[in-house]
């Protein structure tokens, strides 16, 4: 389940008041495994992710960055010109093995019950908060950058890309079994705007990880991506993730039976009574059809979820059987 551990989980706010900087939170092996693992001691998912953030890897290429309480990730110093690209260096994956460590870690707690999945930032949406300095609504200094300073943004997005491929590989060196690309805002771009600016960089990242390693199923997520679907599909990576305001049924239809897909129960279920919850999982899993279907939410848990909720979701994945729901369905109709 995408965003499994964090804030909505009364063991990490404990956590988290103990221990009150995100970056120690997450660059600190031990907290990590602890925090990666409370949701599955919990819950018992059929994935652990592991606790990071997109931006984790920012530091080991030149560009430091904080998480605040209320604004969430800062960048103090923003790239916005040629002249800021010169701070940026190749990625020292030295500076990142508490992130090595804590998959190889989890990867012997889990013992093989659960897969161990790894994650990055597409190179545009990892750009976004380089660019603007954290986040932002209207995403207009990159936006107008595609025009006044289209040579810049594409080294900068260059260097991302290089980085970002080295990592993925890290990670699946160290102990990741599958490993999720966010291009959480790439759904902010018209769609012939995302074929210039982001899928070249994740094409370019796909190429590398499937040489190095083709074994590993890569998967693709970008938040309002129903303009997208198809487009996605060229990047050549294994499982698609739909958000929410794509119907699966229709995702499903347009992007064939040939890939697999992942999604999309819309987070603000978990807020609605269990039956209801209930009853969207089954609608899901059915549109999505019998094979090919990672079950999990259109994006990542909210804050303020009900842990009895979350708790439902896996009970109820796990107890599904494909068959009888059918059969349950067709006598309601
Ligand atoms: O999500 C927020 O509202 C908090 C701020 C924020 C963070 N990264 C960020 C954002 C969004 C933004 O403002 O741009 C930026 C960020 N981090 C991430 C994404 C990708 C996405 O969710 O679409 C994004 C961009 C888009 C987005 O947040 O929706 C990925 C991420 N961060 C994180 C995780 C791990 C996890 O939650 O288990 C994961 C994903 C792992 C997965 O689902 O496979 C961890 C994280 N990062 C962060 C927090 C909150 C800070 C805290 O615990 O003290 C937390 C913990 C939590 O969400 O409860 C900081």
């Amino acid at each position: 389940m995408m965003r499994q551990a964090g804030r909505y989980m009364a063991i990490y706010r404990k956590l988290a008041k103990k221990h009150p900087s995100f970056r120690e939170r997450s660059e600190t092996t031990d907290l990590i495994v602890e925090i990666s693992l409370q949701p599955w001691e919990a819950f018992h998912p059929d994935g652990v992710i592991i606790f990071s953030d997109i931006l984790t890897p920012l530091p080991a290429f030149g560009v430091p960055f904080d998480i605040e309480e209320v604004r969430g990730p800062v960048i103090q110093t923003p790239i916005r010109s040629e002249e800021g690209l010169k701070v940026l260096h190749p990625i020292d994956l030295d500076k990142l093995n508490f992130v090595g460590d804590s998959l190889k870690i989890l990867r012997q707690e889990v013992d093989g019950k659960a897969a161990v999945l790894g994650f990055v930032g597409a190179p545009w949406t990892i750009a976004t908060y380089i660019v603007e300095g954290g986040t932002t609504r209207t995403y207009t200094n990159i936006k107008s950058m595609c025009h006044t300073a289209p040579h810049a943004l594409r080294a900068l997005l260059s260097h991302i890309t290089e980085a970002i491929a080295e990592y993925v590989v890290y990670q699946v060196k160290a102990g990741a079994h599958c490993v999720q690309i966010f291009d959480s805002w790439g759904g902010q771009l018209p769609p012939h705007m995302w074929e210039l600016w982001s899928k070249p960089y994740i094409n370019e990242i796909v190429g590398i990880v499937k040489k190095k390693c083709p074994d590993i199923p890569l998967v693709l997520y970008i938040n309002g991506n129903g303009g997208l679907l198809e487009k996605m599909k060229g990047t050549g990576v294994d499982v698609i993730g739909l958000d929410w305001t794509v119907d699966m049924a229709d995702g499903r239809r347009r992007l064939g039976d040939d890939i697999s897909i992942q999604g999309n129960v819309d987070p603000a279920y978990l807020f609605s009574p269990l039956s209801a919850l209930t009853d969207e999982i089954h609608r899901v899993v059915k549109c999505a059809g019998p094979r090919g279907h990672i079950l999990n939410l259109g994006h990542g848990v909210l804050v303020g979820t009900p842990e009895d909720a979350v708790a439902r979701f896996f009970d109820v994945a796990r107890s599904f059987n494909f068959d009888s729901v059918e059969e349950k369905s067709k006598v309601v109709v």
